[in-house]
């Protein structure tokens, strides 16, 4: 894998709480800038072209309902088979498939990850959603949102047209990270028999509100090049 080496495909008893998120998608389509996004708040116009990086992201720990997610930003390519390696199915549990509305060759990257994602995981359980991204350069749209709902509702999984440079949209670029969690924590509470705690939902929106106002993010970043 190019730079970063996932040592831990499995899950161990020390990570089985933390949920892993794989951000994929074409080379420029700004994977970069939705997880510094989310994670910091802050949008910075330019980013080296990555390739690859690991981010822990912890929610405060006064949170009952905590949430911890390792991300892995991808290094985009122009050809799906150099962007692809089968160890981010492995690692990951979750994924966020991510084009550029500017760019349709960056939506039919999408479709080819999608095909290379489901071949790799076969029957194992994952979670994943579609990002439309620069939905601010409305007037150089080349792929439609209803093409994005359509290819959406064909994987089956949530749809967002997002911009990453847009402040007045971080509320919508945090839901794509916290709702990809609460979908696999439900899932793994089911899978595990535990039942779900009541008020979760409510304490969920409450760690929003948090992490928009900057109050309860606590992030490390893991470079890939140590
Ligand atoms: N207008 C606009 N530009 C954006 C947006 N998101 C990212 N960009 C720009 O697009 C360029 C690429 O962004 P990155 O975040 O580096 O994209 P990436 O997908 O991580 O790129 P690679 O690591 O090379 O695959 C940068 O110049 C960003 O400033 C957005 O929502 N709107």
């Amino acid at each position: 894998m190019n730079g970063t080496r996932l040592l831990k495909p499995q899950h161990t008893s020390e990570t089985k709480d933390v949920c892993r998120v794989v951000v994929l998608g074409y080379q420029g389509v700004g994977k970069t800038a939705l997880v510094v996004r989310f994670l910091t708040k802050r949008f910075l116009g330019e980013y080296c072209p990555t390739l690859e990086s690991i981010y822990r992201y912890s929610s405060d720990k006064s949170d009952e309902d905590d949430v911890r997610m390792d991300i892995l930003d991808t290094a985009g390519h122009a050809d799906t088979q150099s962007c692809w390696n089968e160890g981010y199915a492995l690692w990951g549990d979750c994924f966020v498939l991510v084009y550029s509305i500017t760019e349709e060759i960056s939506f039919k990257e999408v479709q080819n990850l999608r095909h290379l994602l489901e071949a790799a995981k076969r029957q194992n359980v994952y979670f994943c959603v579609l990002v439309g991204n620069k939905n601010d350069l409305v007037y150089d749209r080349q792929v439609t949102t209803s093409q994005g709902q359509e290819l959406a509702d064909d994987i089956g999984c949530k749809f967002y047209e997002v911009s990453a440079c847009e402040w007045n949209q971080l509320p919508q670029v945090v839901d794509i990270f916290i709702d990809l969690h609460a979908t696999w924590r439900r899932s793994k509470q089911a899978r595990d028999g535990r039942p779900r705690k009541s008020s979760s939902s409510t304490k969920f929106r409450q760690a929003i509100q948090k992490v928009i106002s900057g109050k309860s993010s606590n992030v490390k970043k893991n470079d890939s090049h140590q």
